[in-house]
């Protein structure tokens, strides 16, 4: 699977009506959802993020600010996982917290992770001329140069408190989520709400198959947590357009 599969799927699949119905209510409400972006690419996506033996981390806040190798955790006693889920847990009731697995890229790649090439390739379509134009058409914003990825995991019990995205520090212009389980149903969590600033939440996203979420940061929003009967677990490709690339160390 390569980028020459994803190229000409990605200009077939969002039709102009769509396109132009996306970025006006960008324009209108700061958020905006594109269906279908790639198509039956989806498909193709999903299955890469199901393969076997790659490097998720699961990642909560801890005063060390380290990810923990599902690898590891899953080698170790159910009493050490459970300790993990608590820690998390314990800060979620007030407060930024959070919890999910994810698999970066970047990382990913320079390891030489068992990460199918259709992962690499999408983060690298998402850095080419023609998709950041199409970023850059959407939003009405021509600062997008650059776009950075990683793939998320939410599995039941996982969440991600409200927080608004602002890091003045990277230059974030608008976040985005493709999302990638298929047959996510709203009872199931893991929905991406929005907020005002009385707490009263105004708009939620279903994470629907296929679709890209894209919202003007910063602004209020969480992910609510996933349910112990949820299909499946919520699975996303996410990251921010930003003004310039990422500086490393
Ligand atoms: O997965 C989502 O829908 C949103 C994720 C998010 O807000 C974040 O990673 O900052
Ligand atoms: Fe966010």
């Amino acid at each position: 699977m390569s980028a020459a599969l994803l190229d000409p799927a990605l200009k077939l699949a969002v039709g102009e009506a769509d396109f132009a119905a996306a970025a006006e209510r960008l324009a209108r409400t700061g958020r905006t959802r594109v269906p279908g972006l790639f198509g039956d690419g989806a498909e193709a996506l999903h299955a890469a993020i199901l393969a076997p033996d790659q490097p998720w981390v699961r990642t909560f806040l801890n005063p060390l600010g380290a990810d923990i190798p599902v690898a590891t955790l899953d080698a170790s006693s159910p009493e050490d996982q459970a300790h993990v889920t608590q820690q998390a847990y314990a800060g979620a009731t007030e407060g930024l917290q959070f919890l999910f697995d994810r698999l970066r890229l970047g990382p990913a790649r320079e390891a030489g992770a068992a990460t199918p090439q259709i992962l690499f390739d999408l983060l690298d379509l998402f850095n080419t001329e023609a998709f950041l134009d199409f970023a850059r058409r959407l939003t009405g914003d021509d600062r997008i140069a650059f776009s950075d990825g990683q793939v998320t995991r939410y599995l039941p019990g996982h969440f991600l408190n409200r927080h608004s995205d602002a890091n003045p520090k990277t230059e974030r212009l608008y976040a985005y989520v493709l999302n990638l389980s298929p047959g996510w149903r709203a009872e199931w969590g893991g929905l991406l709400q929005f907020l005002d600033e009385g707490g009263d939440i105004t708009e939620t996203f279903v994470p629907s198959f296929g679709a890209l979420n894209v919202f003007a940061v910063p602004q209020m929003h969480a992910v609510s947590t996933v349910a112990p009967f949820a299909g499946g677990p919520r699975y996303s490709v996410t990251g921010w357009w930003r003004a310039k690339p990422l500086e490393r160390g």
